[in-house]
């Protein structure tokens, strides 16, 4: 199963809106197929390893980290194509978190005397696809918010200096992460103080995630990185007072999307999450952050941590705006993992539940 969620892992980013999945065929003690869900609308993980196992699955098991599909989506059901191989036992992690067919799949591997056991590594798989579970459910994106600060909690210098904060193998860390969000968004302050790109630039390559820009006013510069660099799309939230002269931003990777009030972010996830957009990365800036935090939408906090300190009552920090004015009010996190990245922290906290 460990092998099976490394190839799930492994994948993380491909496959959107799916979840990852692995999968490892086991016949008397050897491994005799491997394989891992690469993209949306090709083989399963199950599949993959069914293929490369042939006659070997006959009498076989098979450590499959969530449950086989039961229903015809764009391929055929893994819980049939396990069944016509021969499979004799079927070991998995998580059960499907779909409501619609949780259990059905597990229910044809029985019905046909197939043994099964669930919940092996479950906690492990469960994590490797939070986001897919929550958007599955909710139909709404799966957001997670990442700053980068020095240790005394400070984005920027007084004067406005941000680059760099942290070091370069943060920085790069980020860009892993971009790779495996669907869209990353920022507020249009950001876009005028950084022109960032917001693409996913890794050593081995990555994907770019969808560009989403909340700009009431539509006051993106159209020489800005996000409007020339046509490497990813880049949509923009904008207010119905935003100024009617839209015909300049009519390009091919750019996307208006007009919104009542962009301030009301529950109707912007909505919106999203009809999109198709799965997983939210949103890198800021402090006002934008200050918005999910008191709507209550991190579901997710990513902190980059600098051993630095700038100080300075003008010195912007992560979280700008009203804020939450009472204690008994805060957002309530447990922390996930604390590790050290080059001279940084990342801390990963999420939302305790109660
Ligand atoms: N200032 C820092 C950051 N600053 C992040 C900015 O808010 C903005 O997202 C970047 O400028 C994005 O640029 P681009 O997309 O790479 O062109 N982010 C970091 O992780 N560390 C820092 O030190």
């Amino acid at each position: 199963m460990r092998l099976a969620l490394h190839l799930a892992k492994t994948a993380k980013g491909q496959t959107s809106p799916n979840p990852t999945v692995g999968a490892v065929v086991v016949n008397n003690g050897e491994i005799v197929g491997v394989g891992s869900h690469l993209k949306a609308g090709e083989a399963h993980a199950e599949v993959h390893a069914l293929k490369m196992a042939g006659n070997r699955a006959k009498g076989a098991t098979i450590f499959v980290t969530l449950e086989p599909c039961s229903h015809y989506g764009k391929t055929p059901p893994c819980a049939e194509q396990i069944i016509d191989s021969g499979i004799k036992r079927a070991v998995i992690a998580s059960e499907d978190p779909n409501p619609n067919v949780a259990g059905s799949g597990i229910k044809l591997l029985e019905a046909a005397g197939i043994k099964v056991e669930s919940g092996l590594c479950r906690k492990e798989s469960d994590e490797l696809n939070e986001d897919f579970y929550h958007y599955i459910v909710t139909k709404t994106p799966y957001v997670t918010l990442k700053n980068a600060m020095t240790l005394d909690g400070k984005i920027a210098t007084s004067t406005g200096e941000s680059k760099w904060i942290t070091g370069p193998e943060a920085r790069e860390d980020v860009h892993r992460l971009r790779h495996k969000h669907d869209a990353i968004l920022v507020g249009i302050g950001t876009v005028l103080k950084d022109d960032p790109k917001l693409t996913t630039r890794l050593p081995e390559g990555g994907k770019n995630p969808v560009r989403i820009i909340l700009d009431s006013k539509l006051r993106t510069p159209l020489h800005a990185n996000i409007m020339t660099d046509d490497s990813a799309e880049t949509w923009l939230i904008i207010g119905e007072k935003a100024k009617k002269d839209r015909s300049a931003y009519n390009k091919q990777h750019v996307k208006l999307i007009e919104m009542a009030n962009t301030n009301h972010l529950r109707e912007l996830m909505v919106r999203l999450g009809e999109l198709g957009i799965a997983s939210l990365f949103v890198e800021g800036g402090a006002r934008v952050n200050n918005s999910f935090l008191t709507a209550k939408l991190v579901n997710q906090l990513i902190v980059y941590m600098a051993p630095t300190v700038i100080g300075g009552s003008d010195a912007p920090t992560s979280f700008e705006g009203t804020g939450i004015p009472h204690l008994k009010d805060a957002l309530q996190l447990e922390y996930k993992s604390i590790e050290q990245i080059g001279k940084d922290l990342k801390i990963v906290a999420k939302p305790r539940v109660e």
